[in-house]
């Protein structure tokens, strides 16, 4: 409280709270995030963040000076970003110099490069683990081997065909939606040959899509 002299100036607003303009020993600017009550983001997010900023510095990311966990005040102390936010500059809302249209194409372009490049790692190491068929290792070992392995193999090969380079080669949502209840449906039937069960039974896994899917989302 005495930092950010009582809350008294809002920089903004994220998922997890109000983050306020704070002075630290009265002299260096800091960024106080403070968990709001009715986050949606809670203690495990703040403790993941404070042990993921304390490990990982990157030019990129804002350092973590402190936090503070008193009972139910959760707060992160960053160092101060003076020159506003990424989106604040994108939509020239921003109040001081205007960054040209051609700044913020090659911005935007390279952020949305850099999305595509991650997923494109990801789906080339599955890739490569398919071809080997060795799906033992991208499995969640908790699951201790307990799972129907043709419903794991078409969730996968769901998967990578949702993460295909050109959205007009990717599912559409409902043909999403229609091969996860057929994974389930392997899922199911395994289980009740285990239980010994014939019909439906009670401890089958069941998946609530609600109505609202949109068969031309992607
Ligand atoms: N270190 C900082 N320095 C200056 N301003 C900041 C700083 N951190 C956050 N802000 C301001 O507060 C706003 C909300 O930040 P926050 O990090 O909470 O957003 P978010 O990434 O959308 O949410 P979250 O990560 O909590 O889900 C930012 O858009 C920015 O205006």
């Amino acid at each position: 409280m005495a930092m950010t002299n009582k809350l008294q100036r809002v920089l903004g607003k994220g998922g997890f709270g109000v983050v306020y303009h704070g002075l630290l020993n009265g002299a260096e600017q800091v960024a106080v995030k403070l968990l709001s009550q009715s986050s949606a983001q809670g203690y495990k997010e703040f403790k993941a963040e404070v042990e993921l900023l304390l490990r990982v510095h990157h030019i990129n990311l804002v350092n973590l000076v402190g936090y503070c966990d008193e009972g139910e005040h959760l707060g992160l102390i960053y160092e101060y970003m003076p020159n506003g936010d990424l989106k604040q500059h994108l939509s020239g809302k921003w109040g001081g110099s205007v960054m040209s249209w051609k700044t913020r194409l090659i911005i935007t372009v390279d952020a949305a490069q850099d999305h595509a490049r991650e997923k494109t790692h990801i789906a080339e190491w599955v890739g490569l683990i398919l071809q080997k068929g060795d799906i033992k290792n991208i499995i969640d070992p908790n699951l201790q081997q307990d799972y129907d392995s043709d419903s794991i193999w078409k969730a996968l090969e769901l998967a990578m065909s949702c993460v295909r380079a050109s959205s007009a080669r990717r599912p559409s949502m409902s043909q999403v939606v229609n091969d996860l209840k057929d994974c389930l449906t392997y899922e199911n039937s395994r289980r009740r040959g285990n239980l010994g069960i014939d019909a439906k039974s009670s401890n089958e896994v069941s998946m609530n899509f609600g109505t609202e899917v949109n068969p031309k989302a992607r």
